[in-house]
């Protein structure tokens, strides 16, 4: 396993790979690494010759009153981790090394960034795609891993390798939970114990969603549903609970055959996010 700790390092083992004719599996990430992450890492591994990690906390997409300063960071665990499931390098650059300068080109996430958590998180969505289009670029990958946790963030990334013509191909990978069906995430470790015994209430919140929208094709129904268990479960904020079409996250209607059901609570002070992917009939 290598820590490759600068674009430069970076650029060396990428050449060296291309020459070997190697294919690349990339699985990005901020760090702070849980069974979500080390499935995606083995499924790089699995379906690719190499398997590269970055671990970067991107500061481009916090906002200014997020928890950019606070996000748990532990560059030694990472790597064993990765090790591991066989990940062979992990990519750590610093802030400085990936944005040298200061008020360059910004990328603008279009439509599907101005709902959801790009509602709540403006300009979190361009943060991203700034990254990962320069990591894209960085790792030069065959194939580029992420989760299905992140819903938004992957109609958003499949919408920019569209856009811009990145030769990759996109692998995503279904939602990694605990036993008690909470998503497995990082920020998981802010909630204390009585947050963390209320959580599972969204996933279950989300289920009876699931159940009407499968049953009545009400998105409405669905959401109020939800709500209502949310609201008495926990003491939890709703931020959203949304039902709309998937990928390109617009109202339900006759013709959609996939229904994205998404939910975003703080549970304390800690937002959490977490959805479900439903096919529906179709017409
Ligand atoms: N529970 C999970 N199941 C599947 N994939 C996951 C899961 N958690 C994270 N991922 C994926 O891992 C990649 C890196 O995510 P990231 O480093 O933001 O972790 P995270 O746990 O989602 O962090 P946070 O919840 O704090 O945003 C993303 O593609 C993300 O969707
Ligand atoms: C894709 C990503 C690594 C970009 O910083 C991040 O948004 C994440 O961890 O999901
Ligand atoms: N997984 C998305 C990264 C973030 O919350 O900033």
């Amino acid at each position: 396993m290598q820590v490759l700790k600068t674009i430069a390092e970076l650029r060396t083992w990428v050449a060296a790979k291309q020459n070997e004719k190697q294919t690349i599996g990339f699985v990005p990430t901020m760090g702070a690494l849980h069974e979500g992450h080390l499935t995606l890492a083995a499924a790089a591994k699995k379906e690719n010759d190499v398997a590269i990690m970055s671990v970067f906390v991107n500061p481009t997409q916090f906002g200014p009153n997020e928890d950019f300063d606070a996000y748990p960071r532990d560059l030694a665990r990472d790597v064993e981790l990765a090790s591991s499931v066989g990940v062979d390098a992990v990519f750590a650059p610093s802030v400085d090394d990936m944005y040298p300068h200061d008020g360059g080109i910004r990328l603008l996430a279009g439509r599907q960034a101005t709902i959801l958590c790009g509602a709540s998180r403006p300009g979190h969505f361009d943060g991203v795609i700034q990254v990962v289009s320069k990591l894209f670029h960085l790792v030069q990958p065959t194939h580029a891993y992420f989760g299905q946790k992140d819903a938004q963030q992957v109609a958003i990334i499949q919408t920019m390798v569209r856009d811009f013509n990145f030769p990759v191909t996109l692998r995503i990978i279904p939602v990694v939970r605990e036993e008690d069906g909470l998503a497995k995430s990082s920020r998981n470790i802010y909630l204390s114990e009585a947050e963390r015994a209320e959580a599972p209430n969204i996933y279950a919140a989300l289920q009876m969603a699931r159940d009407i929208v499968v049953k009545t094709n009400d998105a409405a129904a669905a959401v109020q549903a939800a709500r209502n268990h949310i609201e008495s479960t926990t003491n939890g904020r709703i931020d959203y609970i949304e039902v709309l079409s998937y990928p390109d996250l617009a109202q339900v209607n006759e013709q959609t055959t996939d229904v994205l059901i998404a939910a975003a609570v703080y549970i304390g002070t800690t937002r959490l996010i977490d959805n479900i992917l439903v096919s529906v009939g179709g017409k």
